[in-house]
């Protein structure tokens, strides 16, 4: 089939880009030491293939997945700027990313809500309903947004800014992201990668109105793994030396984000909550609340265990949920995510990238020629 060219504003699906299925590889890097024997093993590329073979497992869910962020990203990367509402913004990237991942139910779509935190906040702000906050010129925007196909999660985040009073912040996370992917592969200690990547950031400092300002990695965020519908795979990768000697292993994958900051470097919940997932362990209560029992009904329905914000409960359908929400996490079966902030002030920066411990090679799956 003749393939087609992607639009602007994106909506061409990527099947008609891609008509033989086959989506382009993430960026691939040797492991090293002990483990550099994998990438000519004919053991491990035979297991490689099987694995291709495997329509459950097969790594093409997860490029696709790929291949629609860097495409949507590009696009926002483009068009956002100060001015937008938050609502705006968030719509551009999810209708472009629904389009192109050609979004049907559980099988494809949006992998969690998108986070547009500004300045002192670093993470899971994402604009409900009603949110009447604009973008503003001195604004440094992390935009974290995913894609999930099969329920494979691309995990993926860049910093916006529109002046370059921050710069160098952004240089700063940009390369102890780039820190951790390096560091990161089979058998590598969890608690090495941390170091390694506090080490990077907070090798750089940030001119203020000529002060000079350390980066700091927050040290209460990290890089997570991530297992098919669940965002948090139970791995965490901290930003700040530590003894974890838990190994990464073969076969996962892995988000690995860092944020630096010119505040405290630690993050507290502030401010009203949008993102949500039910709990993959959730304990399973009888529920007395008629509204509750409805409402978690429509959220194993429509998200299953992926995160959700309240405007995807809007938009298929819900409204007056709030209080049998509240009472779903006070229950434990969802998990709440209030924005995370550092120190009024203070300004947070993040770049991510989702990456495949293969038995040959480590795939960066997210690499774009933007970051
Ligand atoms: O902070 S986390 O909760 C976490 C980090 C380490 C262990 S769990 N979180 C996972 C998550 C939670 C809710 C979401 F809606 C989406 C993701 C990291 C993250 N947020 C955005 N991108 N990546
Ligand atoms: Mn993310
Ligand atoms: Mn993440
Ligand atoms: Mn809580």
């Amino acid at each position: 089939a003749k393939t087609e060219q992607q639009s602007e504003p994106p909506r061409v699906g990527l099947s008609k880009i891609f008509p033989d299925g086959n989506y382009p590889e993430g960026e691939l890097e040797d492991y090293r030491d002990d483990n550099a024997w994998r990438t000519t093993s004919e053991e491990m590329r035979y297991n490689e293939r099987m694995i291709m073979q495997d329509p459950e497992q097969t790594y093409n869910n997860i490029r696709k997945a790929a291949e629609v962020h860097r495409q949507v990203r590009q696009y926002a990367r483009k068009v956002i700027k100060p001015g937008m509402s938050m609502i705006d913004i968030a719509d551009t990237i999810e209708n472009g990313t629904r389009a192109l991942v050609e979004e049907n139910g559980l099988e494809s779509g949006v992998g969690f809500p998108t986070g547009l935190s500004r300045n002192h906040c670093a993470a899971h702000y994402s604009p409900n309903g009603g949110d009447t906050q604009i973008l503003q010129q001195g604004d440094v925007m992390k935009v974290d947004f995913g894609v999930h196909v099969k329920g494979r999660i691309l995990d993926s985040a860049f910093t916006l800014t529109f002046d370059h009073t921050y710069d160098k912040l952004l240089e700063a996370v940009r390369a102890a992201t780039n820190t951790g992917v390096r560091e990161a592969g089979i058998d590598a200690r969890l608690g090495e990668i941390a170091g390694a990547i506090q080490e990077t950031m907070e090798s750089y400092e940030v001119e203020i109105n000529g002060k000079l300002i350390p980066v700091k990695a927050i040290e209460n965020l990290s890089g997570h793994s991530i297992n098919p519908y669940q965002i948090h795979g139970g791995k965490s990768v901290c930003l700040v030396k530590n003894n974890d000697q838990t190994k990464m292993e073969e076969g996962e994958y892995f988000a690995i984000e860092t944020f630096g900051s010119t505040g405290r470097g630690r993050v507290v919940e502030s401010g009203e909550v949008s993102h949500y997932a039910k709990m993959v362990d959730a304990p399973r209560i009888p529920l007395r609340l008629t509204t509750a029992k409805s409402l978690l009904k429509s959220i194993n329905k429509n998200f299953g265990t992926l995160p959700f914000c309240r405007r995807y409960l809007d938009r298929v359908g819900e409204s007056k949920y709030l209080l049998a929400l509240n009472h779903l996490v006070a229950q434990g079966i969802v998990q709440d995510y209030p924005p995370l902030c550092d120190a009024p002030g203070s300004m947070t920066a993040q770049f991510e990238h989702t990456l495949l411990l293969r038995p040959t090679r480590k795939e960066v799956l997210s690499r774009g020629d933007d970051y």
